[in-house]
């Protein structure tokens, strides 16, 4: 079992940013991750290299700048937050070696952090190069031969035998993204074909200002996924008003919420939630620079959501970007929020009695979490 872990990063606190080194007992060693994006979690070394063999230029020259140029050092906006994606996905997209090693070491990097399962998720067209519209990342026309379809059967293998190799497990979720209403239906029949292949749930990802009441192909797709007992969830309340929650959870019956911080703008529906035991995926660390929450951690909704024994996660959301490993999570909330052994432990039954996994397999999932626990008497929380 691990017990220290050394981490460092910036902490804004107090608006005043501080270089701080940390050794903070880790309290759990095996823990659940739900939300954390395939293409935001890429090792830099690896887009390096990728390029190289490709003859792809990068918008920065070796690791150290490209680390430099991806990493996010400030609060800032969801919308800059994106752009970072557009600093390398287009030396990964298209690539079939690419798309399995990233697949293959995300799940390596998963289990050196002590993740027992996760859930990974990614959007299909975004690492396409053929059969999607408009081609992503500036990519040339007519040259590609990778479909969305490609990438899945890709990721799954990757997985397969990242999980093999290294006995974490890991299933995936699927991204419609808000800006591309288009490619939504797709995204639904891709979950269909491949649920026997590792494939649990669809998501709604991007720019949350864009509602779905403006983009039906959305609301279609989710429409699809319930008849065909797809399950859902849907970035909401991250940056975006309580409503976009409430639209979630309405409209696209989603089942867990990404993020989802902005509920507590709208106390009748988060009660309803909360009694609904409605799932939120919260990300500390991102919420923090992607400006979605006050930078100051002593004043995160998480604090609420805690005091009021919600259902919730914690996750890294995007590892790559914010220079963070899910350690880094657990800590800032352990340093910031007063979170103690037992709401770790209380949160990550949560996690796994609210993962996509078939009813078997969660079972089992749990079993071996009360047994990694120490939880003689499963009915404590
Ligand atoms: O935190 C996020 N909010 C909204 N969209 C996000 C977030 N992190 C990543 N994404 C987007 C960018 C990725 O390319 C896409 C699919 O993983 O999802």
């Amino acid at each position: 079992m691990r017990s220290i872990s050394q981490l460092t990063f910036v902490t804004w606190f107090s608006g005043v940013k501080k270089w701080v080194l940390y050794f903070i007992p880790v309290l759990l060693s095996l823990q659940i991750e739900l939300h954390v994006h395939l293409d935001g979690a890429i090792r830099i070394k690896t887009i390096v290299e990728v390029a190289k063999r490709r003859g792809i230029t990068l918008p920065a020259n070796g690791e150290d700048k490209m680390r430099e140029l991806v990493i996010m050092h400030e609060p800032a906006t969801l919308t800059e937050f994106l752009g970072k994606f557009k600093h390398y996905m287009h030396a990964i997209a298209g690539d079939r070696e690419a798309i399995k090693r990233i697949a293959y070491e995300f799940v390596e990097t998963k289990a050196e952090e002590g993740v027992m399962y996760v859930e990974a998720r990614y959007s299909p067209h975004l690492l396409a190069n053929k059969g999607v519209d408009p081609l992503p990342w500036d990519q040339e026309p007519y040259v590609g031969d990778i479909t969305p379809a490609d990438v899945v059967a890709l990721v799954n293998q990757g997985f397969k035998e990242g999980e093999k190799a290294f006995k974490t497990k890991v299933r995936s979720i699927l991204c419609c993204m808000r800006h591309m209403p288009n490619w939504s239906m797709e995204v639904v029949e891709l979950c269909k074909k491949y649920r026997q292949d590792g494939v649990v749930a669809i998501d709604l990802a991007g720019d949350e200002s864009l509602s779905c009441e403006s983009y039906p192909g959305h609301k279609r797709a989710f429409e699809e996924a319930v008849r065909s007992e797809v399950h859902r969830t849907v970035h909401a309340g991250e940056v975006g008003s309580a409503s976009a929650v409430k639209e979630a959870v309405e409209v696209l019956k989603a089942e867990r919420i990404g993020h989802g911080y902005n509920t507590l703008e709208d106390q009748t529906l988060y009660k309803q939630l909360l009694q609904q035991n409605m799932h939120f995926e919260m990300c500390p660390v991102s919420s923090t620079l992607t400006g979605a929450c006050d930078p100051d951690f002593t004043k995160h909704p998480l604090i609420t959501f805690k005091k009021d024994k919600a259902n919730y996660s914690l996750n890294t959301d995007d590892p790559t970007i914010f220079n963070t490993t899910l350690n880094s999570d657990y800590q800032v909330v352990q340093k910031y929020m007063d979170f103690t052994e037992e709401e770790f432990k209380r949160l990550n039954i949560n996690a796994a009695e609210s993962c996509f996994l078939s009813a078997k397999e969660k079972k089992e999932l749990l079993e071996q979490l009360y047994e990694a626990y120490g939880m003689l008497d499963k009915t404590g929380f």
